[in-house]
Order: C-alpha cells, then structure tokens, then sequence
C-alpha cells in the first residue's frame, strides 16, 4: 500500500520512472520498521493535571512514509502551517499516511513532513500500528532532477540516510532534524 501512495506521488510530480520511490523500500535493503505503539488510558491523572496527557511528542517521521492504522481512539493531531493543531478523526478501517523528512527531501519541498502528535485517550487504550518507510542506509537523499526546475537547487546538503539517522538519534524528537542539513543551516 506504501508502493502504491509512493507511485501516486511519483505520477503527480512527473517522477519517471514511476517506481522511483517505491523501489526504494521495495528494496531488500531498505532501512523500513514497524512500530506497535500502546497509550494506556490515565483518568486519574487526567483529572489531576485536568489535561489531556501526551503520550508521543510532537515530531515529524524521518523515513520516506509512514503508514499509520489505530484502534477507534482519538489522540493523532497534525499540525497546520500556521501551527494550529487539528485531530486526525479516529476510524479503525482507514490508513493514515504521513509523509517523512526523507521525502521532503527528495521533492525539494514539495511534499513536506507533517510535524504529528499523539494524546492518550482518557478512558481507553489507544493502540496504534505504524508501518516506515526508510531507505537503504547508504542511499544519498537528495532532490530528484526529475522533479526540478531549470536552476532550482537544492534546499539540502547531500547526506546519506544513515547519516541522517545518526543525527536525528542526537536530537530531541521534537526538533527541526532536517533543520541541521538545509543549506541555509548556520554551521
Ligand atoms: O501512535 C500513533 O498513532 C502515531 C505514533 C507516531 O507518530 C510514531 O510512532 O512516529
Ligand atoms: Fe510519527
């Protein structure tokens, strides 16, 4: 299903040939996980700090996509370009895709990775399975020509996923991770 939406994308940005992106988590070495993530409900401390408790941090996924699917709980939000939070409706017969750092990367800003959040819900189990997309660790992630204009350039420094990884296991999840390779990054 993550091939599928990556060739949707590929077709919508020209991207030739089409399997461009899925092939790379296709591939045998891809660097692809799955996450199964629990949120025990916490009433008791909800009334007591009268909020609703987080339970994953606001942060935006590295790999390439990210295929999300959950129980009938709410608790996903995403965050606008003008940095309000909506809620993702729960509905546990429809996937939830997010699109990664590495992704952005490659369309020059195209797409871009939706900084996401997750509050457990106050009475029930929240219990989310999560499918990333990631590339062979030695693949450079750098903008597709294909997708370029004449003389655009690249928004990023050329770095490979494993260099990437690396770096972002050195910040806080709710860092700018790709902040540090945009070339307007002050060194
Ligand atoms: O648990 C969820 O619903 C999403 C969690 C998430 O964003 C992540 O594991 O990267
Ligand atoms: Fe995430």
């Amino acid at each position: 299903m993550a091939c599928e939406v990556l060739e949707m994308i590929a077709e919508e940005l020209q991207i030739l040939p089409k399997d461009r992106l899925s092939k790379l988590i296709r591939d045998g070495k891809s660097d692809s996980c799955f996450r199964l993530n629990h949120y025990p409900p916490c009433p008791q401390l909800q009334l007591l700090t009268g909020q609703n408790l987080i339970g994953f941090g606001e942060h935006t996924d590295p790999q390439i996509i990210s295929v999300v699917r959950s129980n009938n709980t709410s608790g996903l939000q995403i965050c606008l370009r003008d940095g309000s939070w909506v809620s993702v409706p729960p509905d546990h017969t429809s996937f939830h895709f997010n699109v990664g750092d590495s992704l952005q990367v490659m369309t020059n800003g195209r797409f871009r990775s939706v900084k996401h959040r997750v509050f457990a819900d106050g009475l029930r189990s929240k219990v989310s399975m999560i499918y990333f997309g990631g590339l062979p660790l030695d693949e450079i992630i750098t903008p597709l020509s294909c997708v370029m204009e004449e003389d655009e350039e690249s928004l990023y420094k050329e770095f490979t996923w494993s260099e990437y990884k690396k770096s972002a296991y050195k910040t806080r999840l709710g860092d700018n991770r790709l902040g540090l390779f945009e070339k307007s990054a002050v060194k």
